[in-house]
């Protein structure tokens, strides 16, 4: 079988390696010549050059295919992906071929791509996770669409990605361009998880005085348990480094946070959809946040200082709290791609959706599996309830701020406790005519109810 690639940076070069490790023939392309003579060094040292052909143009990459062609784009999100499928129909792409965009696309651009190219050749989608090391030994590939091309290629994915319990996490996982809203809502969760696991960390060092090698030692524990997940080990890592001078790495490094934009997407689209993600939209503002100390808004708003008190937590609490907190941001995740799926009638199978999150991605975690047993599970969790209520009040005393956790906090809150809404939909017809919806299901107005005989002005 012959794929061909292009873009050969962090990820292409890594998911190259892969593709010719597991047999395909690859013909690869970029447009800076340093990343094939790296790769093909790469790929020589291995052993495994002769299933590479790095070539200088597109019209060469298509010549060398054999009709119908596979070809993997792994550039840049945006504008850029456009052009390379421009310049691939130059080149002399036909109808039967299929071009599958594995970069971190905005699914709207692959919906529209998809009708754009229609006529041209097979325009598909996959989000792909992992970074350097998942592209490499075996990522977790979210794909998406039903596109003739799919079944030539759909049979190696299955061999490249990760696999867990002997399952592929490679998966089709529904109709369009849903791959890509799927991964992009798996990076939504990674900034809460993210978010998560450093407030955890804040609460020990700042709340409760540990070091980050304290903080490093309670991570890697939980780790040895139910709670292993790639981000609380790397983050573990992370923490237990020093320098030469026994000083904390983590000392060392700013604390203003980029992004490249998956995470605003998810809470753009779940805010279009109205589907609550507060875990998940708290952790994208938080990053906002850490940004927000030099603009202008925030010098004129400047507040000073303030001093933040010691909390003592129990390490258990703490660890209860924490896990449900992480299943909670999993189940906004899955509640959106839910409700998106039913609104584009996209058929996203959410069990394949968890396996493709099993291994080789970066939000993978051994209780994928608590997670995959839905909402009456959680309801079971009255401890860990508990618990995180407990510990997200004593996070709030201690002065210090906790997005995610107070944000997760509250969501299982508003849905198990009873709500204020009845009041604000008095309030909206109270001045504004709305109308309100009684229990009984009826729709009418306060004064249909009672008699006012003066509004407040
Ligand atoms: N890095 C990560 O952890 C992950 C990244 N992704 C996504 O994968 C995609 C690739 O990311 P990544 O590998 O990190 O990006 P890089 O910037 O490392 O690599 C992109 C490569 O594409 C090349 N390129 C640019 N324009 C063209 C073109 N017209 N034709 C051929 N090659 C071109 C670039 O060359 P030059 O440098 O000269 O511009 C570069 O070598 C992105 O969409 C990203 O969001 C997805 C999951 C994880
Ligand atoms: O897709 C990824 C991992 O799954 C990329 O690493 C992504 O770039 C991370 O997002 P951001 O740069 O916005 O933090």
């Amino acid at each position: 079988m012959q794929v061909a690639l292009v873009g050969l940076g962090v990820m292409g070069k890594n998911l190259a390696l892969n593709l010719i490790e597991k047999g395909l023939t690859l013909v690869a392309y970029d447009t800076n010549p340093d990343a094939g003579a790296e790769l093909l060094s790469c790929a020589q040292s291995l052993g495994l050059a002769e299933r590479l052909h790095i070539v200088s143009d597109l019209g060469d990459m298509v010549r060398r295919l054999e009709s119908p062609r596979s070809i993997l784009l792994l550039v840049p999100a945006g504008e850029l992906v456009d052009r390379v499928c421009v310049d691939l129909i130059e080149a002399g792409v036909s109808k039967e071929d299929i071009i599958v965009d594995c970069g971190n696309s905005n699914y709207k651009d692959g919906i529209a791509r998809k009708l754009k190219y229609q006529n041209k050749f097979e325009f598909a989608t996959m989000g792909i996770s992992g970074g350097a090391e998942g592209a490499r030994h075996g990522p977790a590939m979210m794909a998406s669409g039903s596109e003739g091309g799919w079944e030539r290629v759909e049979p190696w994915f299955e061999k490249v990605a990760a696999s867990y319990n002997g399952d592929s996490c490679f998966a089709r996982v529904g109709q369009s361009a849903s791959g890509h809203f799927v991964k992009m809502v798996h990076n939504g969760i990674e900034y809460a998880l993210m978010q998560l696991i450093a407030e955890t960390y804040q609460l020990l060092r700042h709340g409760t005085g540990r070091s980050p090698k304290e903080v490093a030692a309670i991570f890697e524990q939980w780790s040895q348990g139910t709670l292993n997940s790639y981000l609380l080990s790397i983050s573990s890592h992370i923490l237990s480094l020093e320098t030469t001078g026994t000083e904390p790495l983590v000392d060392l490094i700013d604390n203003k946070v980029g992004a490249k934009g998956t995470g605003l997407w998810t809470a753009q689209n779940a805010l279009e959809l109205g589907i609550a993600v507060p875990s998940l939209v708290a952790a994208v503002q938080a990053r906002h946040l850490t940004n927000t100390i030099d603009t202008h808004a925030a010098k004129e708003m400047t507040y000073a200082s303030k001093d933040t008190v010691a909390i003592d937590v129990d390490l258990d609490e703490l660890k209860e709290a924490f896990y449900l907190a992480s299943l909670l941001c999993y189940r906004q995740g899955l509640a959106l791609i839910k409700g998106a799926s039913r609104a584009h009638q996209w058929k996203v199978d959410l069990a394949k959706t968890l396996q493709t999150w099993r291994a080789g991605c970066i939000i993978r975690a051994d209780y994928l599996d608590d997670i995959a047993q839905g909402v009456e599970f959680i309801d079971t969790l009255e401890k860990e309830a508990s618990s995180l209520r407990k510990v997200t009040g004593l996070a709030i005393a201690s002065g210090l701020a906790f997005p995610v956790l107070s944000s997760t906090q509250t969501y299982i809150a508003t849905l198990s406790t009873p709500s204020n809404g009845h009041l604000v939909q008095a309030q909206r017809d109270y001045f504004g005519e709305h109308g309100i919806k009684t229990h009984s299901g009826e729709t009418c107005h306060l004064t249909d109810l009672v008699e006012i005989d003066a509004k407040v002005r």
